[in-house]
């Protein structure tokens, strides 16, 4: 039998922070019978008989107990892993497996096995307690992630851009390309969305370093802000210094039309007056200040560099500066709504880009925002006209190569000094 680990006595907490989840499928390759229970009894769907190939549920569901782990383990082995899709953390089983006998009849006492789960627990309070599992990423996982890029790639970005829905191409710009897809890259979100790939590419744009976010993250996936934003502090640890954010956006203002651009001069984050900010939580001081300020989020030159680069290239019938509102979505907006929004002093209403440039102004990113007008918002009664994501899509498809030109243009013209080593 392998040595199997004994659980450190200050891995147990006196109580466990939060309640232990484990998704359940994750457990569907055990090998053995589970018994866990907890001093408050279960949270979440009751199951006692989890092993084996039992039949567990297909979708995602969570087990969970509360409390001092005076569990009654019987058993945990196997080879599977815990995968939390909400948390993106995963929990490897194999360190607490087992033999690969049904029961515990190879000779592995009682005791052992008592060892063996709590050990396991005291992995997961220990998982439980570290800053990934309090809603937010630890500092290292950033790192982690920057690290891992850098040393599969020689590009050596100084500006990312976001690629809005339906803008996706605007990453084939890109030369001497090294693409990878989120699942490949360490604690990345996934795509979930319809026009967004989900890969990141790295290369040269009319000669100056990039990387392309070909997919964005949105609240309205599931995703917690600190998730949906968690690309940001990548790319400021891998050396960016300049961010450009392009949405796909309803047109509220009436001068307004479909293939319109406007560069975003300021933002309305309306999830952030219901307190969802990305930057809540304790403050990581490696990234920026409690409190920063948002009055200059949008930079003034970089605004100014892409209205001269619009008209150089005749676009400016085209072109307007403008104030983007984000909301969380999914559903697109009541008439009420624009209305509301078009009084508030709101140009263009999207369901993006506003958390993104929170956390990137955090971390002292320049920022630069770029909607793509894909929808007149329905301000009228009478009109028949109805939102939805194929309209935008098409109208993304239509501007591409207006927005390639801009960004072409743009790029080069920008000053930047990469001072990653
Ligand atoms: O990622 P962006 O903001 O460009 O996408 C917008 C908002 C929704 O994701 C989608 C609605 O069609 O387009
Ligand atoms: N919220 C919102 N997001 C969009 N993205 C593209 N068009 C729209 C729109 O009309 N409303």
């Amino acid at each position: 039998m392998p040595p199997r680990p004994s659980p450190p006595a200050q891995l147990f907490p006196h109580r466990l922070p939060r309640p232990l989840l484990l998704p359940v499928t994750a457990l569907k390759h055990l090998r053995e019978q589970v018994f866990l229970a907890g001093d408050e009894g279960w949270t979440g769907e009751e199951r006692t008989d989890i092993g084996g190939d039992a039949s567990v549920s297909p979708t995602p569901t969570y087990i969970g107990c509360r409390g001092w782990p005076r569990h009654r383990v019987r058993c945990i082995a196997g080879d599977a892993d815990t995968t939390d899709p909400s948390s993106g953390t995963s929990t490897s089983l194999r360190d607490w497996s087992s033999p690969s006998s049904e029961n515990t009849s190879d000779g592995e006492t009682e005791a052992d096995v008592e060892t063996r789960g709590l050990a396991f627990f005291a992995e997961m309070a220990t998982q439980a307690a570290s800053p990934s599992k309090e809603g937010r990423y630890s500092y290292e996982e950033y790192k982690e992630t920057a690290d891992w890029l850098l040393a599969n790639t020689e590009h050596r970005p100084m500006v990312a851009i976001v690629c809005g829905s339906g803008l996706g191409n605007l990453a084939d710009l890109l030369k001497e390309q090294v693409a990878f897809k989120y699942e490949d890259i360490p604690n990345f979100p996934k795509s979930t969305v319809p026009g967004h790939a989900g890969r990141l590419v790295f290369g040269n744009l009319n000669g100056k370093p990039c990387v392309c976010m070909q997919g964005r993250f949105h609240m309205y996936e599931g995703y917690p802000l600190w998730k949906v934003t968690f690309p940001i502090r990548v790319f400021h640890l891998i050396g960016v210094q300049t961010v450009i954010v392009t949405n796909a956006a309803g047109g509220l203002n009436e001068d307004y039309r479909v293939g319109h651009i406007m560069v975003i001069k300021d933002h309305i984050n309306f999830p952030g007056f219901a307190g969802q900010n990305p930057l809540m939580g304790p403050n990581e001081d490696r990234f920026g200040p409690r409190f920063p300020p948002m009055s200059d989020a949008y930079d003034r030159d970089l605004r100014k560099l892409a209205l001269s680069a619009s008209r150089d290239l005749g676009f400016a019938a085209e072109l307007h500066e403008g104030v983007y509102c984000g909301l969380g979505g999914p559903s697109f907006e009541t008439i009420a709504e624009c209305r509301f929004l078009n009084r508030l002093g709101a140009d263009a209403v999207g369901m993006s880009t506003v958390h993104e440039v929170v956390v990137a102004r955090h971390c002292g990113l320049r920022v630069l925002g770029i909607s793509l007008i894909t929808n007149q918002a329905v301000m009228d009664y009478n009109s028949e006209a109805r939102a939805n994501h194929e309209e935008v899509l098409k109208a993304g498809r239509e501007s591409e190569k207006m927005m390639e030109k801009l960004l072409t243009t743009l790029l080069p013209r920008i000053e930047t000094n990469n001072n990653v080593n």
